[in-house]
């Protein structure tokens, strides 16, 4: 079957949602089409989706290496025209799903090695890459790729928990631990790193004051709730300025009501509109990677957690469509608020 396509500015976009059923056929995220299906044909792609299943670095519930196909799967009803934005992501850019890296279940530092080589070669020709699925351990060779072309970059980390502790049962490579590798390889940008959505039972106070001296800042979900999200926007564009930016999304910084497919759930979480319209207010920075992690599905229900990690992806993907310098908008901004209605 060779399904009927938007196509618009030239760039193959999603199967017609007209003229096949969306549940009908192969996931690929958001009904994009395959990377190689594209090579086929047009070229390369400006950004790629690609899945890493792998969880052998969680500490509690497992599930995030199924993460990925299950963000697909509860990808099929998003639209190609993202009002929030004001943009056709998939038309200002080409958009494309690259499958799933084979990543080793035995061995997390070789599944590390795979994943920085796997997103080099996907980076080669210029794409960025958005990464799904996995557990929290592979933000770390995501860096490390995106730290070897941009050099240290900035760091915006959704997520309910620090994960800049040192070591599990004497382990450095964990789900808890990669934010403090990254430090420590000098892949982060020191005077750029923020913490959102913070929460929950900490192991001691030296926590927070090793988190600090690594550079971090930290807007918890209580600030979210207290400071609301345009202040919030603020900050975080104040902190990156036009650096290159990498956004990393543990989908636990979501409250458990929201995302209850999740391995370390926390109560007390943001709602998905408020880390959407987060994520929205990041519009015009310099976006160069980003990853959707800690999505398991085996705890899911109703594809709740699914359907936010897509809609995170989407808004992630429309944010590097873009690109650097478009203009603060969207709703939460006023201006293009008259997209709809009016
Ligand atoms: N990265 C995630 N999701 N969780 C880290 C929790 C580490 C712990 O068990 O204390
Ligand atoms: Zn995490
Ligand atoms: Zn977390």
């Amino acid at each position: 079957m060779n399904p009927e396509r938007v196509i618009e500015n030239g760039n193959v976009g999603p199967v017609n949602a007209a003229l096949v059923p969306r549940y009908a056929g192969p996931a690929t995220f958001a009904r994009l089409p395959r990377l190689d299906e594209l090579l086929g044909g047009t070229g390369s792609a400006d950004i790629v989706v690609a899945g890493v299943p792998f969880d052998t670095g969680v500490s509690y519930r497992p599930g995030a290496r199924f993460g990925a196909n299950h963000v697909r799967e509860s990808s099929r009803l998003l639209r190609p025209f993202n009002p929030a934005q004001d943009v056709s992501p998939f038309a200002a850019a080409q958009v494309a799903d690259a499958g799933d890296l084979a990543v080793n279940p035995f061995d997390i530092e070789a599944a590390l090695q795979t994943v920085d080589e796997g997103i080099t070669a996907l980076m080669a020709d210029g794409a960025r890459v958005v990464t799904i699925g996995g557990d929290h351990t592979i933000a770390l060779p995501l860096l490390r790729a995106n730290a070897r072309r941009h050099g240290p970059v900035a760091l915006l980390h959704f997520d309910a928990h620090l994960d800049t502790w040192d070591t599990y049962f004497g382990a450095a490579y964990t789900h808890g631990t990669p934010f403090r590798r990254a430090f420590e390889e000098g892949i982060i940008d020191t005077d750029a790193l923020c913490h959102v959505g913070t929460r929950g039972p900490l192991y001691g106070t030296a926590d927070l004051d090793d988190d600090a001296r690594f550079g971090f800042g930290i807007v918890t979900s209580a600030d979210v709730f207290r400071l609301g999200v345009d202040a919030v926007v603020a900050l975080l564009r104040e902190r990156v300025g036009d650096r290159p930016l990498y956004v990393s999304v543990d989908i636990d910084v979501l409250d458990p009501a929201h995302a209850p497919g999740t391995g370390t759930p926390e109560a007390g979480g943001m709602t998905s509109l408020e880390l959407l319209e987060i994520l929205r207010g990041l519009r015009g920075l310099n976006l160069v990677g980003a990853d959707v992690v800690e999505v398991s599905p085996p705890y899911d229900h109703a594809e709740l957690t699914g359907v936010a990690a897509a809609h995170v992806v989407y808004d992630l993907i429309s944010v590097m469509a873009l690109g650097a310098g478009a203009a603060p908008g969207g709703p939460a901004y006023g201006e293009a608020s008259t997209t709809y209605g009016n």
